[in-house]
This record gives C-alpha cells, structure tokens and sequence, in this order.
C-alpha cells in the first residue's frame, strides 16, 4: 500500500514537474519571443532611421554610436525579413578594404587573431584619437585645396568611421574642401582625378533598365538620394556627368552635419550628355560625349528614374534634387512633389537658409520682414525659392495675402529689372516678381531706386556687388545686409573684405562658400556661410526619421525658425546671423525635430507612435564615427 501511495506521490510529483517545466520552458519562450519581439521592433525601428548593429554586441558607444548598416548589407531586398541574430563580418585582407568596417592600425590585437588580420597589419596598434591626430597633420601639409580634397576622398574610400570623425570634429576647417569652393573644382576636374565611382551613374544608354541599374549598388536599405543631372553646378554652369562631386559632397554633409547613415545615402548622376564643349573636347571626360537631350527624351529618362526609385526603396525614399539648371528644375519639382518625397535643394533648402538669416538680422537691423525692402540679383532657383519663402512667412505672420507681400520684394536678372512690362518674355518663375514700375536695366540703378535694405545675389556671377552697388547700398542703410550666396568663392558677387571695407564697417554679411573673418579698422568682423548645408540634412534627418511621405513648405518654414533660434549673444556679437557649423549636430537635431513635428501636425508623418521628445529622438537616431569592436 505505501509502495502505491509512494507512486503514485512520485508519479503526481514528475507530472508536475513536467507540468511546471513545460509552462516553465513556455514562459521562457514566451519571454524569449517578447524579449525577440521587442528586439526585433526596436532593431527595426533603427534600422530604418540609422541602422542597427549586431556586429558589436559589447558596444558601448550608444544608440548612434553603435549603429551600423549591417541589415542593409545582408538583406537582399526591403521586404526581407529583418535578422538582427544574422552576422555578417568580411574577414582578412578583405575586411581590411571594405571601407565600411575597416579600422587599419586601430584593429585590436585580438581583432586581428580572430578575424585573419595578423601579419596584415604592422604590430603597433592606434587609437582612432592618434589616426585622426595623424591624418589632420598629413592633411594640413597639402597646401592645394584639391590635394585636400583627394586625400579626404581618399579615406572615405578606405576608412569610413575616421573620415567622418575628422569631418565632424574639424567641420569648420574641413567643409571648405569636402564641399564648397573646392567640390567645384573638384567636378570641373573629376574626369583627372577619377580613381573609384561613389555613387551611381544612369546615362541615357540605361534607358529602359534603370531598375536594374538601380539594383547594381550595393547598399540596399538607402533613405536618401541627392540626384543631379549636372547642368548648373554651383556657379560653374553644365559640367555634365562630373557634376558627381555634388552628390557625393552633399551626402557626406547628411551623414557628417546630419546624422544619416552613410549607407543609407546613395550619390546619383543622370547622364544626357553636356553642352560644355571643353568636357566634349577633354580627353579624360567620364561621362556621354554629346550634347544634353532634352524635352520628352529627357522626360522620359527622368520618369524612368523617378518611379523605379519608389519601385525600388518604397514610398518614403528621400529624393534630394540638386545643381539641375532652372529650366528643368522647378518643372521637376512640380512634378514629382505631390508623388515622391522630394525636394529641390537649391530652391527650397537655400530659401530656408537664407530665411533664417534675415530673420537673425533683424534683431540688428530692426523691425519686422514685412518692414524690409529686398532686391536679389540673380533671379533663377535660388533667387525666386528665397523671395517667395520670404513672402509666405510675411503673409504668414500678417495675413497679408501673398500676392501683396511679393511687392516689396524686386529681383534683377541678366536683362535688369524684373518688370511687368517684360512680362510676356519672363520664365514662369519670374512672372510673379514683374512689379508694376518702369524698366532698369542696372543693378545700380535698380539699388538706387528700389532702396532695399536686403541685398542678395543669386547670379552664379562673382564681382557683380561692385563698389558702387555696396556703397549705394551703405548710403541708404545704417546696416546694410549684403549677402552674397554665388558658389564657389571665385562667384561670390562680393568677398567678405569688400563688403567690410566699401560700407565701412556697416555691412551685414554672409556668402555661400566661406571668408576668413575680415579686420578693419582695428575691428575684426566674422562673416557667415549663408549655405543650405545648414538645412538640408536636419530637414532630410527629419523627413526620415518620422517616415514622412512629403514635403510641405510650412516644414522649410519651421526648419528656417528653428535655424534662426540657434544664433546666440555670442555669434551676434561677432556680427555673425548664423551660428558657427561646428555646433552643425545640434542645430541639425533641432531643425530635424521641428520638421518632424510639423509633418506630425499635418499628418504627413508615418512613424508611430510619435517620439515624444523629438529632439532627443533626433540625437538618438544620428550616426557617430566610432569604431564597432569585432568579436
Ligand atoms: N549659398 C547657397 O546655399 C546657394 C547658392 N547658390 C548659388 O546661386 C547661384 C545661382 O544659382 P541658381 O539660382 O540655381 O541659378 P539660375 O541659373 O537658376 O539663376 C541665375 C540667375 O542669375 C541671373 N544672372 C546671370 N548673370 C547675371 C548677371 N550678370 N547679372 C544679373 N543677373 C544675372 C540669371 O538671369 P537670366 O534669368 O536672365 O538668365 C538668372 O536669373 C549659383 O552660383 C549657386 O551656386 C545656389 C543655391 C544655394
Ligand atoms: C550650395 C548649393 O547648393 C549651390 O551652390 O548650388
Ligand atoms: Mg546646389
């Protein structure tokens, strides 16, 4: 009887066991599964903004500093499932020139035993600090700009991490040749110094299969692509196919100032030839050697890339339309506005730069924008994209219908005075500024009797700000604001020193592509960089981040505000309407959030729920330089 009641007590005892074991090992799969789930949905959550790492495990580096793009590597396609246990790690001589991981002499000794780098590398082992310390000294003894420019082309193609440490960590000192003037000499020679693509090339010969083009890059969760067809290169006109450099220079600066991962940014150049007849001549010219097609043969290569992008990223790939010339640009950007999640940057993204200047100087030069009087020389992208920005915030804060708020603003262009007795022969761009007034045909003129207080040049057309424009300009304003935003310097309607020294000291002033500060009598004035580098990759970083499926100006508007909200004592002290790039991170993280919070506002955004604190959510998102260790 007791050997019974002992069975049947051990047999109720292993059932239980069983029993708890089982619900045991269920919790922990359930555990498992949530713990999965929420991995899987946070991992998701980042690599759609930045990129989740799994290569580094022990990381320490935080969410931006631990993010890499090893999804994008190993995901065939967007619609994959997401594998955050998946490693990929190149290995050996390979890992060594895969740009993306490798570290060179910061390998750790047991890096290079477990992942086949030993005798690859000389023995001593440096810390990313020493590198960096290293390459900034190498590079400060190359007295040539472009030289400057190569060897930072050079390390972006063998060392990723430590070219953007040294971009973020010098931006001032370093933009100047990763962007521009330099960039613009650097397309106007490309074709000699061309060693390896960085970005996409579609030519007129891929007509028909720009998918499949599309699907030759390597990186395939890309969130932004900054496109040119290289007709109106800075101030530099058509340089055809070697317009590259302005792609690959504006996506360095959403990655460096911005914060995007550098995989998820894809350079592309479209193809149709150049109508620049020393490309045509020059031997070493990289791209179709005719003359660029246009109407429905340029038409239809430009459909063609547009919807085979959506086919291929999906409805919220950021399309960054850069450097095309006027007479295609403001179609396009009709166009593709209302069906893509695009921009034109130098429309949209300099009105807003140039915006958030004007709106800083008013706190030295009084009153509100609706008090000001503008006159622009220059009246194509950058010229109109400013002055209508400029009219929608003024009938924005007075309810003045825009149509009223365009009278104070006047723009001359290469016939003089935009009038309305010139209506007939205007662009449409331009027909809005036709004023009722009579013709001038000088920009001097045009100065003495128009009286602005806001000088801007938008010409492409350096020297254009004589000393009699400045001078005029002086003499009708205590302040005078004179911005000079033609690329690269060599355009600059004015320098830095000219603008000083012709009003005495009086000028406001800011350019395109950057002045060394300016002394004059005993007083040393700063200039600022009125360029749309300041916007461009917070807004881009905004759009991205809350999954925003378009662009709406109240969201350049906001980016504009937030800009001008970041000028402090300090810089206005020293005459300065923009803050200095070196704070870049943190005005990009503000300017991202207030565009996130608009397109949440206009229901434009995807990602939900919305971040509570946008700004943090914006830091978090951004990818830093640090090295990943390898296990
Ligand atoms: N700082 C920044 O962030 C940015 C700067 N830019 C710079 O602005 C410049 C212009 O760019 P964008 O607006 O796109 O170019 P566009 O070609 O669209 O416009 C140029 C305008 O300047 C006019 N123009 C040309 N020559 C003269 C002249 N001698 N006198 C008066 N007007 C003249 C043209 O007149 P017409 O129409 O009669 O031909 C046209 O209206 C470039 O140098 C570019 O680098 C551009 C974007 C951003
Ligand atoms: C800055 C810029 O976009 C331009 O000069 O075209
Ligand atoms: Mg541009």
């Amino acid at each position: 009887m007791l050997w019974i009641v002992v069975n049947v007590f051990v047999l109720v005892l292993c059932f239980s066991l069983f029993h708890w074991k089982g619900k045991a090992i269920g919790v922990l799969k359930l555990l498992k599964r949530g713990e999965r789930k929420v991995r899987v949905e946070m991992e998701s959550t980042l690599k759609e903004i930045n990129g989740g790492s799994v290569l580094d495990l022990d990381d320490k580096a935080g969410v931006g500093g631990g993010v890499e793009d090893v999804y994008g590597e190993d995901r065939a396609s967007e619609n994959q499932p997401i594998t955050p246990w998946t490693v990929t790690v190149a290995s050996g001589y390979s890992l060594l020139r895969d740009p993306h991981h490798n570290k060179g002499l910061a390998f750790t000794e047991k890096e290079r035993d477990a992942h086949y780098l030993t005798g690859l590398l000389p023995p001593v082992v440096l810390s990313q600090e020493l590198q960096e310390k290293k390459l900034m000294q190498n590079l400060r003894q190359y007295t040539v700009p472009l030289q400057r420019y190569m060897a930072m082309m050079d390390l972006q193609e063998r060392n990723e991490k430590l070219f953007y440490k040294l971009l973020i960590d010098h931006v001032e000192e370093l933009l100047p040749y990763v962007y521009t003037p330099t960039v613009g000499e650097a397309c106007q020679k490309y074709g000699s110094i061309f060693s390896r693509p960085q970005g996409l090339y579609i030519s007129l010969k891929e007509k028909g299969r720009v998918l499949e083009v599309l699907k030759n890059w390597p990186e395939k969760s890309i969130q932004v692509i900054v496109v040119t067809d290289g007709e109106r290169i800075l101030g530099l006109g058509d340089q055809g196919c070697q317009g590259m450099g302005i792609p690959v220079g504006k996506l360095s600066l959403y990655t460096a100032l911005g914060g995007v991962r550098p995989s998820a940014c894809l350079p592309i150049t479209i193809d149709v030839g150049t109508n620049n007849k020393k490309l045509l001549e020059d031997e070493f010219y990289i791209g179709l050697r005719q003359n660029r097609a246009t109407g429905q043969e340029y038409a239809e290569l430009l459909e063609e890339f547009m919807s085979a992008v959506k086919q291929n990223y999906g409805e919220k790939i950021l399309i960054q339309f850069e450097d095309f010339a006027n007479h295609n640009a403001f179609d396009l950007l009709a166009k593709y506005r209302t069906t893509h999640l695009v921009f034109n940057d130098d429309i949209q993204g300099t009105a807003s730069v140039v915006l958030a200047g004007i709106v800083a100087a008013l706190r030295e030069l009084g009153g509100t924008l609706a008090d000001h009087t503008f006159l622009f020389l220059g009246a194509g992208e950058a010229g109109t994209g400013i002055a209508e920005l400029i009219a929608l915030e003024i009938s924005k804060k007075t309810s003045i219908p825009v149509e009223d708020t365009r009278k104070k603003i006047w723009l001359v262009d290469s016939k003089g005075l935009i009038v309305s007795s010139r209506k007939e022969s205007l662009q449409h761009f331009k027909k809005p500024w036709a004023h009722e007034h009579e013709p001038v045909k000088e920009l001097l003129d045009a100065v003495k009797v128009i009286k602005p207080t806001v000088l801007i040049g938008t010409s492409g057309v350096g020297k254009t700000f004589t000393k009699e424009v400045v001078e005029a300009m002086a003499s009708i304003n205590e302040k005078p604001l004179i911005l000079s935003l033609s690329n690269p310097t060599s355009q600059s309607e004015c320098t830095a020193e000219e603008a000083y020294t012709w009003t005495e000291g009086r000028a406001i002033f800011a350019s395109g592509s950057p002045f060394d500060p300016v002394e004059y009598n005993g007083k040393v004035y700063v200039p600022g960089q009125a360029n749309n580098a300041y916007i461009f990759p917070g807004l881009g970083l905004g759009l991205i981040m809350s999954g925003t499926v378009r662009v709406h100006d109240d969201m350049l508007l906001e980016a504009s505000e937030a800009l001008a909200a970041q000028v402090s004592e300090e810089n206005y002290a020293k005459g300065l309407i923009y803050p200095p790039f070196t704070n870049i991170r943190k005005i990009s993280a503000n300017i991202a959030a207030r565009v996130a919070a608009k397109a949440y506002e206009l229901g434009l955004a995807s990602r939900l729920p919305r971040p509570k604190d946008l700004v943090k959510f914006a830091e978090s998102c951004m990818y830093t330089p640090v090295y990943n260790s390898y296990r």
